[in-house]
């Protein structure tokens, strides 16, 4: 469908057919809903790969997700998916094509961007991935004084930081040689000094990741290691090729910083940053868990692509959960959505859905430049069970606000745990299966009652719960889940942004703060006077010199 002929969202009648079913239901609770339909927790699930979804605890009936499939309809949600997986420009603010799924294809597949196949050289990169990666692993690349590369820094910003590093965390029980690796992205120093202090240079590898390489975070923090490496190898420039690699778009910029562009790994302007970790991206963690993990994990990647591209509206899966946060925002006006891995190993999980859901849905005009007046994407935030249950799960449970949530949980521990470890993995499921009953259920002053608890209390010891949950289960975190899991979020946003008729591939809304950033600094340097400096910051600046000594 063409963007520019879209009827607006909230004058579609799909859009006012969901407004009415909201009001009809009400306050209907789930304890009701569950009462009205036996076969309820059996009939709202759903299966991708290997990950099993339970939807029955959202606040849906067969009527709401009836209605929610024609808005996909209505609002062309497959046409734009096909246009993606086709190559077109669907990033229309950049004018370019949107192909992270091309990362993930088999090597035979053909895939267009002005006339080109891409998959060649896409698998032209990995194969170079995987030769170099190899290489590091078995001890055969070293360092500029012939000791081999014992430490791998990733520095990145970003989509060139939270992937590697999320992925790095959650499949370190994968990472099989005796390499330490460390993930660098503040232009706060104190995140360069705590990686590299107890390194030795020799021994130390730099993959610096940024697809436009123009990153000053990026490239202040690389210059800065390169200072740290030439001062502790007491070597000349020409050490940087041993010691730095490249994981870019941009060869001319590299070669400019230094860098053999022979030891650049590259990747292309239809892979947007925040979609990127499964290009060349991924060096860092390819190095750590292997090519053949690596491999594995897009396989899971593309599993999830299929599914999305074939299965049917009753049963694609980032569809449902795409829909579901549509309704919630729609018509429940749930300001955020929390996501709760309960596994130690997806500690960035959310770090990462951060960036990817909120700067790809964070948008308040729509393709054609008009302001929205529907809700875009939510606010993005969670950390691993259980250590929320003991900190903000109290809002979730008894405070103001609608906050859907997405438990994550998988059957088996990961990896060789400790002896005696493995047994906490079922009460770390307890927790996980209880909260997600809790929420939905909660406790009402009757049953609180009947506990003996006195009247004054009851009021707050009672649960309202119908608050929306889905459960993400699984058997165990693997290179082949993580994938899955990924590319499902990755579809999950697109939905969105293709209901709401926005951009979700571009991110303007990040520039301004780095063109002030750059005006500001001569004024904390230099004291020089930075014009269009509002009074508070002019006032924030001053202070901050005089706290310096300046
Ligand atoms: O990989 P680069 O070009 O250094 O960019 C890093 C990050 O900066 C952003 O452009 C936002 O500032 C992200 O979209 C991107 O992932």
């Amino acid at each position: 469908m063409n963007a520019a002929s879209r009827t607006r969202l909230n004058q579609l009648p799909e859009w006012t057919a969901l407004g009415k079913h909201r009001e009809q239901l009400g306050e209907a609770h789930l304890r009701e809903l569950f009462a009205a339909d036996p076969q309820r927790a059996e009939k709202y699930t759903a299966q991708v790969g290997g990950l099993h979804l339970d939807y029955s605890k959202q606040l849906v009936t067969d009527e709401t997700l009836e209605l929610l499939r024609e808005l996909a309809a209505a609002t062309d949600v497959f046409g734009l998916r096909d246009a993606m997986f086709r190559g077109e420009k669907i990033n229309t603010t950049e004018d370019r094509a949107v192909l992270h799924t091309a990362l993930r294809a088999p090597r035979d597949a053909v895939i267009e961007v002005d006339g080109e196949n891409v998959v060649p050289k896409v698998h032209a990169v990995l194969d170079k991935m995987s030769a170099f990666a190899e290489r590091v692993r078995a001890g055969e690349w070293t360092g500029h004084t012939g000791k081999p590369i014992k430490n791998v820094v990733n520095i990145g910003i970003g989509g060139s930081d939270l992937g590697p590093a999320m992925a790095y965390e959650a499949l370190r029980s994968f990472a099989d040689r005796d390499l330490t690796f460390r993930f660098v992205s503040n232009v706060d120093g104190a995140d360069l000094h705590e990686a590299v202090r107890d390194l030795d240079p020799a021994e130390t590898l730099f993959v610096i990741a940024s697809k436009t390489f123009t990153t000053i975070e990026t490239i202040t923090n690389a210059t800065s290691a390169r200072n740290w490496l030439l001062t502790g190898l007491q070597a000349g420039q020409d050490a940087v090729a041993k010691h730095f690699v490249a994981l870019s778009t941009n060869a001319e910029k590299v070669a400019e910083f230094g860098i053999d562009t022979t030891n650049m790994f590259e990747f292309w302007d239809w892979v947007g940053g925040r979609y990127s970790y499964d290009s060349a991206i991924g060096l860092s963690l390819m190095i750590a868990i292997g090519p053949a993990h690596f491999r594995e994990m897009l396989d899971g990647f593309r599993l999830v692509d299929e599914h999305f591209r074939a299965a049917p509206a009753e049963s694609n899966v980032p569809l449902l959960l795409g829909l579901l946060g549509v309704w919630y925002g729609g018509f429940f006006d749930a300001q955020s959505h929390v996501v709760l891995p309960y596994s130690h190993y997806l500690s960035k999980f959310t770090a990462y859905l951060q960036q990817l859901d909120m700067e790809s849905n964070g948008k308040s005009v729509d393709r054609e430049g008009n302001p929205v007046d529907w809700q875009t994407g939510p606010v993005v935030w969670g950390t691993p069970g259980t250590n929320g249950q003991h900190a903000y799960y109290q809002l979730i449970h008894q405070g103001t606000k609608v906050i859907p949530a997405d438990f994550i949980g998988f059957a088996k521990p990961v990896g060789d745990l400790l002896p005696g470890l493995v047994a906490q993995h079922d009460l770390l499921m307890a927790n996980f299966f209880a909260q997600t009953q809790a929420l939905a259920f909660g406790k009402t002053p009757d049953e609180v009652r009947a506990e003996g608890v006195p009247e004054e209390l009851v009021a707050h010891k009672t649960f309202r719960g119908n608050h929306p949950t889905t459960t993400i289960l699984t058997a165990e975190l693997t290179p082949f889940v993580l994938g899955q899991l990924i590319a499902l979020y990755e579809h999950k946003v697109f939905v969105q942004g293709a209901i709401w008729n926005i951009d979700s591939f571009d991110q303007w809304g990040v520039e301004l703060g780095k063109v002030l950033a750059k005006r500001v600094e001569p004024a904390l340097t230099e004291g020089a006077d930075v014009e269009g400096l509002d009074a508070s910051s002019r006032a924030l600046v001053a202070k901050y010199r005089s706290l310096r000594g300046r």
